[in-house]
């Protein structure tokens, strides 16, 4: 089996798609919403602001959280040249040879380093026009040998990360009316934390309007932090609509994920969202999948449980069974919340 890079790089100019991964429904046919842009948070005003500012932005976090699942961080701390570093070496890692990269073709959800293609060739009906590297990196870290470099680049990025994603999550815990420090005590955010992360490559394709980057899936963790190359392609559903991410340089885009929705009891949305490619060039997308220790049963806060004086919507499940029922369905454009709701 070929992954996407090597299928195009093998049939030198290649002309059209193979038809086992061209998708039935066309998504050209979507209707696409460019007015809209998701909330941006000025990262900054959260760590350093004013007491004022700080509540301002928290209050707009919330804003984000409970009508988009998305937004954009700006002005935060991770620097320029380790997200620059990030990509020359995914480049890198991608460039080995194939025989190279089988090392790692991983077949098991929680083997430390996977590469692939597609989501899960054993259960996608038709590929998805995508390569991908996932490395669990917390709470034991792990990362390739090759390209050299990588692996002391892919350390320093996660725990930067980290630090974002753990400087949001006391906002957004602030944000729902809990204590800052909610969030994590409950779900025991720390230094067992799981941590995984995903890089994605889209090769440039011949027919892109046919085939899918990444269909609509929504993320199981808390929150998402990702970073791209400069090229767009991720589209957010929102109202019935897919408005496309324009990030501006050097910035995040950070979704929340279902373990997200299920402990807010579904005020904050873990929405859908998907990857589409292009004809032009080679788009990378890097992100962590920041969430709880394996082993926390993440259920609806208590606290807001009785605020809200309304039943828990999600039933209790472990990080790790809900991270195998995700990876045992198919990604059919429903998130898998569905199989834990009430
Ligand atoms: O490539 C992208 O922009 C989206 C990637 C994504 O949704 C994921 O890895 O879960
Ligand atoms: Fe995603």
């Amino acid at each position: 089996m070929y992954c996407v890079k090597e299928l195009v790089e093998s049939r030198g100019c290649l002309q059209s798609v193979p038809s086992n991964y061209v998708f039935p429904e066309n998504h050209d046919d979507c209707i696409i919403s460019e007015e809209e842009t998701i909330p941006t948070i000025d990262y900054s005003l959260l760590t350093s602001g004013s007491p004022e500012q700080r509540s301002k932005v928290i209050h707009k976090l919330g804003i984000a959280c409970r009508e988009w699942g998305f937004f954009t961080v700006i002005n935060h701390e991770v620097p320029k040249t380790l997200r620059d570093e990030m990509i020359k070496a995914t480049e890198k890692f991608f460039d080995l040879s194939e025989e190279d990269k089988r090392e790692y073709a991983g077949k098991k959800l929680f083997d430390p380093i996977r590469w692939g293609t597609s989501f899960n060739v054993k259960v996608d009906k038709t590929f998805f026009w995508r390569d991908y590297l996932k490395v669990q990196v917390h709470p034991q870290f792990n990362a390739p040998k090759n390209p050299p470099g990588f692996s002391e680049a892919l350390e320093e990025y996660c725990k930067k990360n980290r630090e974002l994603a753990s400087e949001l999550l006391k906002g957004i815990s602030a944000s729902l009316g809990l204590e800052e420090s909610y969030l994590q005590k409950t779900l025991n955010v720390g230094s067992n934390s799981h941590q995984l992360l995903v890089i994605n490559m889209y090769p440039p394709c011949p027919q892109p309007e046919v085939v899918m980057g990444l269909p609509p899936h929504s993320d199981h963790g808390l929150l998402t932090v990702l970073m791209q190359n400069g090229l767009g392609g991720l589209q957010v559903q929102h109202n019935g609509k897919w408005v496309p991410v324009n990030l501006p340089p050097d910035s995040f885009v950070v979704n929340v994920g279902d373990q997200m929705e299920i402990f807010s009891n579904g005020m904050y949305k873990s929405v859908v969202h998907r990857a589409v490619v292009n004809g032009k060039a080679t788009r990378i997308s890097i992100g962590t999948a920041n969430g709880p220790p394996l082993d926390t049963v993440v259920s609806p806060a208590p606290e807001l449980v009785d605020r809200q004086n309304r039943h828990a919507g999600y039933r209790g499940i472990t990080y790790k069974q809900y991270m195998e029922l995700q990876q045992s369905n198919h990604l059919d454009g429903k998130s898998c919340l569905t199989h834990v709701r009430i």
